[in-house]
């Protein structure tokens, strides 16, 4: 079928540009693909012609501006029933987050019908929130994995890339599984998830797609990582982990690998590559950051969750600028939020932190009439804010990027798949639009003020998933 929209279509190709607020855009949609795709008085002449030729045109309202899809790059869907829980705790310890909320969670999806319904409720959630393609962490139970993969292809939507999570040490007796057995169920969830994703009949980028998931450094052995490695090899797979996420963390897996680092480790054992996608990486050291550059593996930035357990902020703009591909997440339920307009907000606030050099109270030096601090917080705020439309980049084109999908998705060019999200203004989220609101202002309040009462319609391949009731 043929389609096409009309009207302001926004995106960022590459960080820093921004298109399509001055001037109307035409997207011609066949067969779930961007078919064609006009600019200005372009795409006022060609929506005459198409509407001649009896093709539907929608022109959008002014209230309304479409945006590609939003790409999470890290979520742990069994997490979704503790949201909002557990975020005061430390990471690690015996009465830290993971061993008192997520590990528990997460092990009650080995009753099938309790997988079903969060997994289920999570996917909609995502489409509410005009998520299109998440990068998900399920939990060490191969059978509630394959349902996941099972409703994402039901619900036409989000695509769905799953990792059967892998864990063969320091986790409790009743969420652990042996080497052999995270290996050959990985395997088999590979093979099955792959099989899956023909049957259903799409073409590249896939509704679902396996991913190769070692939890983390603390609670993977080196014969495990090895053994990922090689599945990931041979069924050419993402890979996702979290890695150098807190303090905590980094002292564990250091004095569990010889004093290394976590990319050193990852990259020793081959998990470092394109696309790999490494969540957080706040704690990073340089080393660390030339590894990942020269591998191409990307970081997951999840703002919210750094502000409660990374202690500590991620310079995105420096990394990005350093060559470092950089997607966002949610870190639902280390995130609070599933909602990817509240991860961008996070994401701009926690770039502010970066310059927050000031201790009340503490005594400053003074350089050549400025203070030291005042100096550095001048060149920092330049190297490390990113403005909203910066966070729309990493929400859309990053995670596309992130996940070695930018030919595929991520921003309106021909050839791509067509996954949108159609914001609209009219919701009672924002009490202060304007009539005489630039299309630039309309769009960064709704970036700012906005959740899933702003998304009025979601598109997966070209097919309408999600519309507001
Ligand atoms: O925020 C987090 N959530 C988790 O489930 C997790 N596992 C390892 N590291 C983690 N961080």
């Amino acid at each position: 079928m043929v389609f096409a929209i009309f009207g302001t279509c926004v995106d960022t190709p590459e960080f820093g540009e921004v298109r399509g607020l001055h001037e109307p855009t035409l997207v011609v949609v066949s067969s779930g693909c961007i078919q064609s795709l006009y600019r200005g008085r372009a795409a006022e002449e060609s929506r005459k012609t198409l509407e001649n030729q009896g093709v539907s045109v929608r022109v959008l309202h002014a209230s309304e501006i479409l945006v590609p899809g939003f790409i999470d790059t890290h979520i742990h869907f069994p997490q979704f029933p503790f949201t909002g829980a557990g975020i005061d705790k430390p990471l690690m310890g015996d009465d830290g987050f993971l061993v008192k909320y997520a590990f528990p969670t997460e092990e009650s999806m080995s009753d099938l019908a309790i997988a079903r319904s969060v997994y289920n409720a999570g996917l909609e959630t995502l489409l509410r929130h005009g998520t299109t393609s998440a990068l998900i962490f399920a939990s060490i139970h191969c059978q509630a994995s394959k349902e996941l993969v099972d409703a994402a292809i039901r619900n036409r939507g989000p695509r769905a890339f799953v990792g059967k999570v892998c864990v063969d040490r320091h986790c409790p007796d009743s969420y652990i599984e042996t080497t052999e057995t995270s290996i050959n169920e990985t395997e088999d969830f590979i093979n099955y998830t792959q099989a899956r994703a023909a049957e259903a009949g799409h073409s590249p980028p896939y509704l679902v797609q396996p991913v190769v998931t070692p939890r983390f450094l603390p609670t993977c052995t080196a014969e495990l990582l090895a053994g990922l490695s090689q599945l990931a090899e041979r069924y050419k797979c993402i890979i996702q982990s979290h890695m150098s996420e807190s303090i905590d963390e980094v002292e564990f897996s250091s004095a569990l690998f010889e004093g290394k680092t976590d990319a050193e480790v990852f990259s020793d054992f081959g998990l470092l590559r394109a696309p790999s996608v490494m969540a957080h990486c706040v704690q990073m050291k340089c080393t660390e950051e030339d590894l990942l550059r020269d591998s191409g593996a990307a970081i997951a930035h999840c703002p919210l969750s750094n502000f409660f357990f990374a202690s500590g902020a991620l310079p995105v703009k420096q990394l990005i600028s350093r060559g470092i591909k950089v997607g966002l997440g949610t870190d639902v339920a280390g995130g609070y939020s599933p909602s990817m307009l509240s991860s961008m907000r996070a994401a701009v606030l926690a770039s502010k932190t970066l310059h927050f050099q000031y201790l009340p109270g503490a005594v400053q030096s003074s350089v050549g009439g400025l203070s030291v601090g005042a100096k550095e917080k001048e060149s920092s705020k330049e190297q490390d804010d990113l403005s909203h439309f910066d966070a729309l980049y990493l929400a859309t084109m990053g995670g596309a990027a992130s996940l070695g999908l930018q030919d595929l998705l991520g921003s309106f060019e021909e050839g791509k798949r067509f996954d949108a999200v159609l914001l609209t203004q009219v919701s009672t989220a924002l009490s202060f639009v304007c009539r005489h609101d630039s299309r630039e202002d309309l769009l960064q309040k709704i970036l700012t003020l906005g959740d899933d009462r702003n998304v009025k319609e979601v598109f997966v391949d070209g097919q309408s998933v999600y519309s507001q009731p």
